[in-house]
């Protein structure tokens, strides 16, 4: 059995994710409160692969978890593949009217809350909100307080496994609410080949060279290399002083991509490789876990 950390409780967008693409019987699915655990647990060899949000369609990435995964572990992105996030508000629906009519207070993790801002400003204008670690420690806390005037934004999975009603189904601003997910760990995980591979780079700029940027984004478009995302984010050092995140559609065995890294070196650019990795996209044909 192959131990697959995810973000928890039970429930999650995320764990829904991992069990969409890992296979049910030949893995343990284990839950960690933080998304910095998951990362700690893959990383001390508790588990074997970690599961990763970092980017939405809504929200765009997940820049703390970004940070992460520059920041802590130095563990390696193995795999990618796209889950879609479907949103509902979860409580216990009122006996007359709207089933929502009572809701005051609505708890959920804030990416989930931001993909929701539509519904939330039109159909519940006046509730405070209260933000936590994930969407099924809300659903979570919402069984647990017994108070009908308190929702979260969740999953199906995790209204049914805390047994609590859908106030209202799919309630993110857009139908295509996709995220993606990475998994990091010191091995490849076990899959059929995808039919694409991505490389993902931390690129950092020399202090005294203008039109650095515009030299590293031509070592790759007259190579023809196309970049799937650029990103800054600050070194954390320095105000001001930021590095670039990059995912590049191409493996690193191919002769193109180290030939491109070595030019953006030679002008004194530190490169970092986060991974070089296949992405799986959005597999229709394996959702529900039948990976
Ligand atoms: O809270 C969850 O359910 C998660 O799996 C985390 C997370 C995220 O932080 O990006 C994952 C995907 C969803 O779009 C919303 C939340």
């Amino acid at each position: 059995m192959k131990r697959i950390a995810f973000l928890g409780p039970e429930g999650t967008v995320s764990h829904e994710a991992a069990r969409y693409f890992f296979a049910e019987g030949t893995h343990e699915f284990v839950p960690y409160s933080l998304m910095s655990d998951v990362f700690a647990a893959t990383a001390d060899g508790t588990a074997h692969f970690g599961v990763v949000p970092i980017e939405n369609t809504i929200e765009g990435s997940v820049k703390h978890h970004i940070d992460l995964l520059v920041e802590e572990t130095g563990l390696p992105i193995q795999a990618e593949w796209v889950y879609p996030s479907v949103q509902n508000l979860i409580g216990r629906a009122s006996a007359e009217g709207e089933p929502y009519a009572s809701v005051r207070k609505v708890v959920s993790k804030d990416v989930a809350i931001a993909q929701c801002h539509d519904f939330l400003r039109s159909r519940l204008p006046h509730v405070e909100f209260e933000y936590v670690n994930s969407t099924a420690e809300g659903v979570r806390l919402v069984k647990d307080s017994d108070d009908p005037s308190v929702a979260a934004i969740g999953t199906r999975t995790s209204a049914e496994l805390y047994g609590l009603d859908l106030l209202a189904e799919n309630i993110t601003d857009h139908d295509n609410n996709y995220t993606r997910f990475i998994v990091v760990g010191k091995t490849k995980p076990d899959m059929e080949t995808a039919g694409q591979d991505k490389t993902t780079i931390l690129v950092t700029l020399p202090e005294d060279y203008p039109g650095a940027l515009h030299q590293v984004l031509s070592a790759f478009a007259w190579r023809r290399i196309n970049l799937s995302k650029i990103e800054s984010r600050p070194t954390k050092k320095k105000l001001g002083n930021y590095y670039f995140y990059m995912d590049i559609e191409m493996s690193l065995d191919t002769v193109l991509l180290p030939a491109a890294l070595q030019e953006i070196e030679a002008i004194g650019c530190q490169v970092r490789i986060l991974g070089s990795y296949p992405s799986y996209g959005y597999r229709k044909s394996i959702q529900g876990g039948e990976a």
